[in-house]
């Protein structure tokens, strides 16, 4: 069983589940993922699906609807995404700031005070807000803790053009996440909404993953994310501006949101990041140094050099895992959202890129985020309409790894794309188990997000993946259960935790 005052709850984020509406009054077309969707290069490529997000589940209209499936279920968390480019569709550039780097040419201090919240508010669609306020106060009336997070993958188009990024390989003016341009306008943004919002919200994350932004979007050309470009260089840019972005937004939601939301929270503002990829880089022969080293270099890539520095202070600026400078001001994060799908198993290969030393890994086919959908596994486990490899351990690892920063862990994200609904019960029940025992050991979860309560866009992949609890007619956008995960589900989270018939029934013959 968890702990009484565990939470249970979905996760979702803004741009795969908003738009879908009939009349099409609530597109949103000022986003990067929206210009790429829909790109004929793009398309005829195969990079993305040819899918469009306004052809939606329509969250934007039934979020009330999407509310009460979740109060049905028994929930009393629910994680939302508010969109960027929503809340400022046109560029935030002239609000004017001072900004203070330190010896590294990295931002230590931007000065915004109440005149810069006043020039901003002149460029924010107000309607947005009021919008968002809305959303969040149903979850609120409806009992649900709601946690709120500032960016997943998509950025407003003002600020990065994919295209025009890929076309002239990165030189032009809206390259993202790889100018330091977009940090200052994040720090804004954060501030904005923090002041708009934060008499409603006390649970904040700054970024969803932010290292699959960097490496599907700069080191994976085929992965379909945008830019679709491969530049190492540019990769980099992109970690250090993410990280520092993470340090002044934790600043800056500190700053403005001084009023508490709910009575059980510790203060008016807990400041996280969601972060995937955990410490689950496995070796393939664990008796091979080489292969251990690759593991340990992977892991140390995806979670370690990014939570060093928002944790410790402590930057791995030459992306080799040795050499560290102290940056302080990098330093402010209270509590780590751990998304987990499955593992990664790796084998040593030479550093693929000079400059990148901790790239010294290759993925072994057949395991993990690597698996032919419609098989099993290397390791025999099931295998998910995606080609995830069902690997529950990997969220006892994850959370072990997560819980050496010494801030509370939250399962933020957790789900498998099953559309048949024959893998998903299991799944959820595996998973849960796995967090169970982590908290008997003394790890501290505090809560679990399934991803998702209802289908939505999956990025590249478009509809064909699903995710939902509830499946989604596209066309009536009408929500049907999947009953036997729904069940489950429900299940769990009265009991909860794991009650021994859903074991028995699951789990029987695993340990
Ligand atoms: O979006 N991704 O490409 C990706 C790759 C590996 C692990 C998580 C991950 O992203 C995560 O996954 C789920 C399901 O795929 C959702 O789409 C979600 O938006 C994202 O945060």
């Amino acid at each position: 069983m968890m702990p009484e005052e565990f939470l249970w709850g979905v996760g979702q984020s803004g741009f795969q589940f908003e738009m879908g509406d009939k009349l099409r009054r609530h597109i949103d077309p000022n986003t990067d993922w929206w210009k790429w969707v829909r790109d004929p290069f793009n398309i005829k490529k195969e990079l993305v699906s040819g899918d469009l997000p306004e052809d939606g589940i329509n969250n934007y209209e039934l979020f009330e609807n999407d509310h009460k499936l979740a109060k049905d279920l028994g929930l009393n968390a629910y994680r939302i995404g508010i969109e960027w480019s929503r809340v400022f569709p046109c560029p935030t550039w002239t609000v004017d700031t001072e900004v203070e780097l330190d010896t590294y040419g990295l931002i230590k201090d931007i000065k915004i005070d109440k005149s810069t919240l006043d020039e901003l508010d002149k460029l924010a669609n107000k309607e947005e807000i009021i919008y968002y306020r809305r959303v969040i106060q149903h979850l609120r009336e409806l009992g649900f803790k709601v946690f709120v997070n500032l960016n997943h993958f998509t950025l407003p188009v003002w600020i990065h053009d994919p295209l025009a990024a890929r076309e002239k390989a990165l030189t032009n003016g809206r390259i993202g996440w790889v100018s330091q341009r977009t940090v200052v306008e994040f720090a804004k943004y954060a501030a904005y909404i923090a002041h708009a919002l934060g008499d409603l919200v006390d649970m904040w994350s700054t970024f969803n993953e932010p290292m699959v932004v960097v490496e599907l979007g700069y080191l994976a050309p085929y992965s379909g994310f945008p830019p679709g470009v491969m530049n190492p260089e540019a990769a980099k840019l992109a970690i250090l501006n993410m990280i520092n972005a993470h340090a002044l937004a934790y600043k800056m939601i500190k700053r403005f949101d001084t009023k508490k939301a709910d009575d059980d929270s510790k203060s008016p503002a807990e400041v996280g990041i969601i972060y995937n990829n955990i410490g689950v880089a496995y070796p393939k022969d664990p008796n091979d140094p080489k292969d251990v080293k690759a593991a340990e270099n992977d892991n140390y890539f995806h979670s370690g050099l990014f939570f060093d520095a928002i944790h410790k202070g402590r930057l791995n600026m030459e992306f080799d895992g040795e050499n560290f400078v102290k940056v302080r001001h990098l330093k402010g994060n209270d509590w780590i959202g751990l998304n987990y799908y499955t593992r990664e198993v790796v084998r040593y290969s030479e550093p693929k890129f000079p400059s990148i030393p901790l790239i010294s890994f290759k993925g072994v086919p057949n395991y993990g985020y690597s698996c032919r959908p419609g098989t099993t596994s290397a390791d025999n486990r099931p295998v998910s309409d995606i080609g995830w490899e069902v690997y529950p351990e990997g969220i006892y690892d994850s959370i072990v790894e997560a819980s050496k920063y010494g801030v509370p862990v939250y399962v933020t994200e957790n789900g498998v794309a099953d559309s048949a609904d024959m893998l998903r019960p299991y799944y959820i029940v595996s998973h849960v188990s796995k967090i169970e025992e982590a908290i008997e050991n003394g790890y501290t979860v505090k809560g679990y997000m399934h991803w998702a309560l209802t289908d939505n866009y999956e990025w590249a992949l478009g509809f064909s993946m699903r995710f939902g609890l509830y499946k989604v007619d596209l066309i009536s956008k009408e929500r049907i259960p999947r009953e036997k995960s729904v069940d489950t589900y429900r299940k769990i989270v009265q009991y909860n935790g794991v009650p021994d018939d859903l074991k028995d029934e699951f789990l029987k013959g695993e340990e």
